[in-house]
């Protein structure tokens, strides 16, 4: 037996201990509770905790107890009923009893329990093993989760078995990779890194290979940071543990830096992200500035939402025109992105397009294949897009040739930083947030909760279902004000056809 194996063996059979021990006891069922007055009815969206079907667990007093310096007063801890609402806005003129209405509006509230350490915790520090895998593409701040989540279980709870899964999901049971031991030593300076130190990848998910390997590795608390599929990767592994009535926590934390995450505010690394998309557009707007007849277009990131193209476009105020996935656009006739362009570059002189990648998939001649959905996909199912940003190039290059033969001066300055915004550290607010949302998931892991995904909702940290979290998505809403901004700022044409 390797050094190290010894205590595999050890933590496995004490998972396999506590599944028999309690495999007799009925399941307790965690029910929303449904909390109702004349005017409202509470919508709490509970969480499984491992006494649901471990109920005979012990308690220990958390460690944070003893601490010099937390100093834990009264309210410190959290208990199961702080709870986070989701919706904050209301109109007072359809509650029930004002003087205006003549209806009476039930109002529901959706309630989420609040993120924190509780008094008692589920976990005895010296038999956690923890793991931390990172999932799906890059965003700015994973090393910081990473570093945080190692800081905070060794610093704040006396764990001392933390492990790194390398190279995402498949990290659990390939060969060729080895669980790494993390301590804070070797993770000092990860926030300062872009990129993840554990390594990433798409595809690779085979549910019973990583909850037998779980399982076998005894593993009881596990980190996953990912998105949307790594979340719905999460929900089967944590149906599967519970299937199985083991003891171990599993934990979401949301990462993707295209923002398309639901119910949480906005996830980690998008600001950096958004900060750092300023570059290649000032750089678009100088290229444009400088030519006659100039366009500058710029290619964001968003596969499926126009987060970060619209969040640039506005923070930047060079931009002429944002394109989104979330709106269809078209390039002809009247009301079309040529004749826009036509008059700003008549007004101006030049123009700046950003465009979010998964903008304008529809208009993209694509091969047999591809249409017929054969192919076009990557190794985790999500679609291949198109280079909307070459595309468009050519397409603009090829009108002014056609419809301005006498103007010879035309230039497309295009520029494509995808991976440049997401591959980097990030930046201070982004850093303080994956250290909020590292500590949140420990807190709820050593509390005995299990499928959650933590995150902040209307600036509260909260614990969200990770099933609804899966199948929640955050598109760009078209009809707030955020969007009649950019329409307004930039005066460009909304592309309704009339
Ligand atoms: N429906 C699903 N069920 C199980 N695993 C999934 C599912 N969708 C994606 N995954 C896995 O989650 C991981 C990350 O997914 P991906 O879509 O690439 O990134 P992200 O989580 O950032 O959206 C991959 O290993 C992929 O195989
Ligand atoms: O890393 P890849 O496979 O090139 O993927 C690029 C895609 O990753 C994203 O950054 C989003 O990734 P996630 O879904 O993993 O968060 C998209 O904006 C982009 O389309
Ligand atoms: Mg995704």
């Amino acid at each position: 037996m390797e050094a190290g194996e010894e205590d595999i063996s050890a933590a496995a059979a004490n998972l396999r201990n506590d599944a028999h021990q309690q495999q007799q006891q009925p399941p307790v069922s965690s029910s929303n509770i449904i909390s109702v007055d004349n005017n409202s009815v509470i919508n709490l969206h509970s969480l499984t905790h491992l006494t649901d079907y471990l109920p005979h667990l012990q308690t220990h007093v958390n460690p944070l107890d003893s601490i010099p310096f937390f100093h834990p007063i009264s309210g410190f801890y959290l208990s199961p009923t702080d709870v986070i609402f989701r919706n904050i806005l209301f109109d007072l003129s359809l509650s029930a009893g004002s003087s205006g209405s003549a209806t009476h509006h039930l109002q529901q509230l959706d309630a989420y329990h609040r993120a924190g350490p509780r008094k008692h915790i589920y976990f005895d520090h010296s038999h956690v093993r923890a793991a931390i895998v990172t999932c799906g593409g890059l965003c700015p701040g994973m090393n910081t989760v990473i570093r945080e989540l190692v800081v905070g279980l060794w610093d704040l709870y006396g764990v001392r078995h933390i492990f790194g899964i390398k190279s995402g999901y498949r990290g659990f049971y390939s060969a060729s990779t080895d669980p790494v031991p993390l301590c804070p030593n070797m993770v000092h300076d990860l926030h300062k890194r872009g990129g993840t130190v554990l390594e990433t990848s798409r595809g690779g998910f085979d549910l019973h290979l990583i909850v037998n390997a779980i399982e076998n590795r005894g593993y009881n608390q596990v980190y996953i940071i990912g998105g949307d599929g790594t979340m719905r990767g999460a929900v089967k592994i944590f149906e599967e543990i519970k299937r199985r009535k083991l003891k171990i926590a599993v934990a979401g934390i949301p990462k993707t830096v295209d923002n398309d995450v639901g119910v949480i505010d906005r996830s980690f690394g998008f600001q950096t992200a958004v900060e750092m998309a300023q570059e290649a557009i000032s750089a678009a707007h100088v290229e444009a500035e400088s030519a006659v007849n100039g366009v500058g277009l710029v290619k964001l990131m968003g596969r499926s939402t126009g987060h970060i193209a619209l969040h640039a476009t506005l923070s930047s105020r060079d931009v002429d025109c944002c394109l989104i996935p979330e709106i269809e656009f078209y390039l002809e006739g009247k009301g079309g992105l040529f004749e826009f362009l036509e008059s700003r570059l008549k007004q101006n002189g030049h123009a700046v397009l950003v465009v979010a990648e998964g903008a304008g998939q529809n208009l993209i001649p694509r091969s047999k294949e591809a249409a017929e959905g054969q192919a076009g996909k990557d190794e985790s199912g999500n679609a291949v897009l198109l280079d909307v940003g070459g595309w468009l190039k050519s397409e603009l290059k090829k009108w002014w040739g056609r419809d301005h033969p006498e103007e010879e001066l035309f230039t497309v300055k295009y520029i494509d930083p995808t991976y440049m915004i997401r591959a980097v550290a990030a930046n201070a607010t982004d850093n303080l947030y994956c250290t909020l949302l590292a500590h949140a998931a420990i807190h709820g892991a050593m509390a005995g909760y299990s499928g959650f995904v933590c995150g902040p909702i209307n600036g509260n940290y909260g614990y969200i279902p990770v099933e609804e979290v899966a199948g929640a998505n955050n598109v760009v809403d078209t009809n707030d004000h955020k969007w009649a901004w950019v329409r307004s700022v930039n005066n460009q044409p909304d592309f309704m056809r009339t």
